[in-house]
């Protein structure tokens, strides 16, 4: 029995829970989910500040046009003045510098004429000219990111200024990659021989979930061998996903689904309604998650796509919708569809602002070169009618 495309994807990803949290360095923390609210151990500025470099006074001093007021002491960022400023007084005041007892206005120094210990200025009294109150940006024990919030630089900066070199975080996701069958090769052999295909699928994969933010392992590739297979799968132990490749389907040699039952996984479902893809075996594995990948490397990479990177995002606690593309309109017209839903590789053409989708002519699910070539996949749903050129459909970046 076949499933759709949702209620897979509602197995696989909106089943699956956030992972444990870790405490990260700071810098480290791009790309994650907070997981407990960030309250500030600070306040920022932690004093009234000067904006500008200049003289403070109080405003009330500033009485003449011009006035000459006389120097008592200078403030500069990390070395406030200990004293007051006094009426008829002026401290010498840089950016960031704390603005003394007694002063509430900043005169910029484009508008003085410094003379010795004095100072003459034309400006007017203005109460809290070029100064930055304490607390203006945040105030100790203030919450200034939210659980849930998505770790990105604008929010690494604030975390630092709130006193925090460490953010606790839902943990990312340990992934073990297994690639099987006998004819396959790794990309760097000296020399290949007809039978032999290049185990392409791995490092595509690994690199997919990378950049999503997981720590992939590849494991050494099985051969079409059940006791080779439930060996290999065993060296998947600890991880949080096991992503298997090949073997899904029907064939002889196809024995992944036996291997890891085997292994005691609890199958969930086998086969998805879909085109590329359709042998997909899903399961758990004691807390392991397991996807099992058709061999075909397009029907993997679109598995991968659809349900192995949301996977990813729930784990780490991102929002993980399912992936239902924007509209476009085609570049061509498009018989159709058959009973599942096909995942068209598809070029975006023409200008930007007017680009339309040219979905790829050979669609095989073998076809490496196609996939490199096409900037993402036309989604078209179950028996969807022919179409034509001009029509909107959803399409899929990748
Ligand atoms: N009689 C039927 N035959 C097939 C059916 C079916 O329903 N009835 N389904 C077809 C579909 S759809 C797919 S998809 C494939 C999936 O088969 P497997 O998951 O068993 O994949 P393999 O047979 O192991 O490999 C298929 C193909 O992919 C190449 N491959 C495998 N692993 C990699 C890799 N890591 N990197 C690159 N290429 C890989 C492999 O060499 C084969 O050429 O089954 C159809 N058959
Ligand atoms: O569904 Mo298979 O994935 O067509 O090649």
């Amino acid at each position: 029995m076949m499933i759709s495309v949702e209620e897979a994807f509602k197995r696989i990803v909106e089943t699956a829970k956030p992972l444990t949290t870790e405490k990260l360095p700071l810098e480290n923390a791009s790309g994650r989910v907070l997981a407990a609210p960030l309250t500030a151990r600070r306040t920022q500025p932690g004093a009234d500040m000067s904006a500008m470099d200049g003289y403070a006074v109080n405003s009330a001093s500033l009485t003449g046009n011009p006035i000459t007021l006389k120097l008592v002491g200078e403030s500069a960022a990390g070395s406030p003045f200990g004293g007051t400023c006094g009426a008829g007084e002026a401290v010498r005041i840089f950016t960031g510098g704390i603005v003394p007892e007694g002063a509430n206005q900043v005169v910029v120094q484009e508008d003085c004429t410094a003379n010795g210990d004095m100072v003459t200025t034309t400006i007017g009294p203005e109460i809290g000219r070029h100064i930055r109150l304490a607390g203006i940006d945040f105030a100790r024990n203030q919450i200034v990111l939210d659980q849930g919030t998505y770790i990105s630089p604008k929010s690494i900066g604030l975390a630092a200024s709130a006193g925090y070199d460490h953010l606790m975080v839902h943990r990312a996701p340990k992934i073990a990659i297994l690639a099987t069958g006998d004819e396959l090769v790794p990309p760097g052999k000296k020399d290949f021989a007809p039978h032999e295909t290049v185990n392409s699928t791995a490092p595509q994969i690994s690199a997919l979930l990378t950049d999503a933010g997981a720590n992939v392992r590849i494991l050494e590739q099985a051969g079409d061998d059940l006791k080779a297979l439930k060996a290999a799968v065993k060296k998947a132990a600890g991880a949080d996903i096991l992503i298997t490749i090949g073997g899904a389907s029907v064939g002889d040699k196809d024995m992944m689904q036996e291997a890891l039952s085997a292994e005691g996984m609890a199958l969930d479902f086998w086969k998805v309604a879909m085109r590329p893809g359709k042998p997909l075996i899903f399961g758990t594995m004691s807390q392991t998650k397991v996807l099992g990948l058709p061999g075909n490397p397009v029907s993997a990479f679109v598995c991968a796509l659809l349900f192995a990177r949301p996977l990813v995002d729930q784990m780490m606690g991102r929002p993980a919708p399912m992936p239902t593309g924007v509209p476009l309109p085609l570049a061509t017209d498009l018989a159709e569809n058959g009973p599942r839903q096909h995942y068209m590789r598809a070029r975006l053409v023409g200008e930007p602002g007017s680009r339309h989708l040219d979905p790829a002519i050979a669609q095989d699910s073998s076809l490496v070169s196609v996939l490199a070539q096409c900037d993402g996949l036309i989604i078209r749903e179950p028996n969807a009618p022919a179409v034509k050129a001009g029509t909107l459909v959803p399409f899929l970046p990748f």
